[in-house]
């Protein structure tokens, strides 16, 4: 990727609070229409880098640009450009849901229309509501709606679904999805592996302020390497030897097996051998691959374990 695709970069970035390191010699690179998703447990430093990358922190060392400026030092028609959902937002305002937009929409030159903003995050039936009387997912959605009046180019979304029920989840990312399909770069921080898996091209991983994994969500979960399961019924309290698998379990309570095994198609044919000789009576086959969940905790183990920095 050419330095003049990116949308965000920062160098080397490092930032003490006191004596205390937080951000260590940290490297960001997201280029034009990408999603890209920041992972880490609390207190890894995400907040304090995504700040750094909005303009909210400036670095002790290192260098940050965003949309070609540095974020600290940008003019104010760099802020225009740039949506940000904060993962607290206070609205103390005694204003609806319209006034409030409309306050909002009062900032750019070419805002979205009141109608489209609020039917973008399904609060057409709230336009008059009082904004301190919403609900918390309903507050997380008049959020979204504000960073996305400007239509920016870069959207920064810190937990940007917590408190949203599985569908409201599911239509915010739809509208994330439409952000990006119109060529807007995303930064996303999450502690929700299934969003981060559903929205992100690339995720990077910052434990103890380093950036020690970062790939796309298919490439972390080979590094993983972590076995599938293949589990069925079947009343039988012993099984031959299969050469597919890893290890067995047996659930006595639903007489249910769980078989670990990196190569499923073949365990699922060498299931379908002992039922076809009538060694067995097997149904209800189902596999599961590991959960992005599980892969993000096996990597961090792992990374946890080296102790010093490591790039996959
Ligand atoms: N203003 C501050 N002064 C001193 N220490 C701070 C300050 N802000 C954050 N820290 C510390 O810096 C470290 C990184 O904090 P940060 O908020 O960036 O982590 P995070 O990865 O966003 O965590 P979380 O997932 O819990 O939100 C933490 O140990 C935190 O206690």
């Amino acid at each position: 990727m050419s330095d003049a695709s990116l949308i965000v970069r920062a160098h080397q970035v490092v930032v003490a609070y006191g004596a205390t390191t937080v951000l260590e010699q940290v490297d960001v690179a997201v280029g034009a229409g990408e999603v890209w998703a920041l992972l880490g447990p609390n207190g890894a430093g995400k907040t304090t880098l995504i700040e750094c990358l909005e303009g909210f922190r400036r670095p002790n060392r290192g260098q940050v640009e965003v949309l070609g400026r540095d974020p600290w030092r940008a003019p104010p028609g760099w802020r225009a450009l740039v949506g940000v959902v904060l993962q607290d937002c206070r609205i103390d305002a005694d204003l609806s849901v319209a006034e409030y937009l409309q306050m909002h929409r009062a900032y750019y030159r070419q805002p979205r229309s009141l109608d489209d903003l609020l039917a973008l995050v399904g609060l057409q039936h709230l336009a008059s509501r009082r904004v301190h009387r919403l609900s918390g997912g309903e507050r997380r959605r008049l959020d979204l709606a504000i960073a996305l009046v400007g239509q920016p180019r870069l959207l920064f979304l810190d937990e940007p679904t917590t408190g949203f029920d599985p569908q409201a989840r599911r239509e915010v990312w739809e509208v994330i999805r439409e952000h990006k399909a119109s060529g807007a770069t995303v930064v996303l921080t999450s502690h929700m592996l299934d969003e981060v898996e559903a929205l992100a091209d690339r995720v990077a991983i910052l434990v103890d302020g380093q950036i020690r994994r970062e790939g796309t969500v298919a490439h972390l979960r080979q590094t993983a390497h972590l076995p599938n399961v293949v589990s069925f019924a079947t009343p039988a309290e012993a099984l031959p030897r299969l050469t597919s698998v890893v290890s067995t379990r047996r659930d006595a309570a639903t007489d249910r097996w769980h078989l670990r095994t990196y190569d499923p198609h073949t365990t699922v044919r060498e299931i379908e051998a002992l039922t076809n000789q009538g060694q067995v009576n097997v149904v209800d086959v189902a596999v599961r691959s590991p959960s992005f969940e599980d892969v993000y905790l096996d990597l961090l183990h792992h990374v946890q374990a080296e102790g010093g920095p490591a790039h996959a």
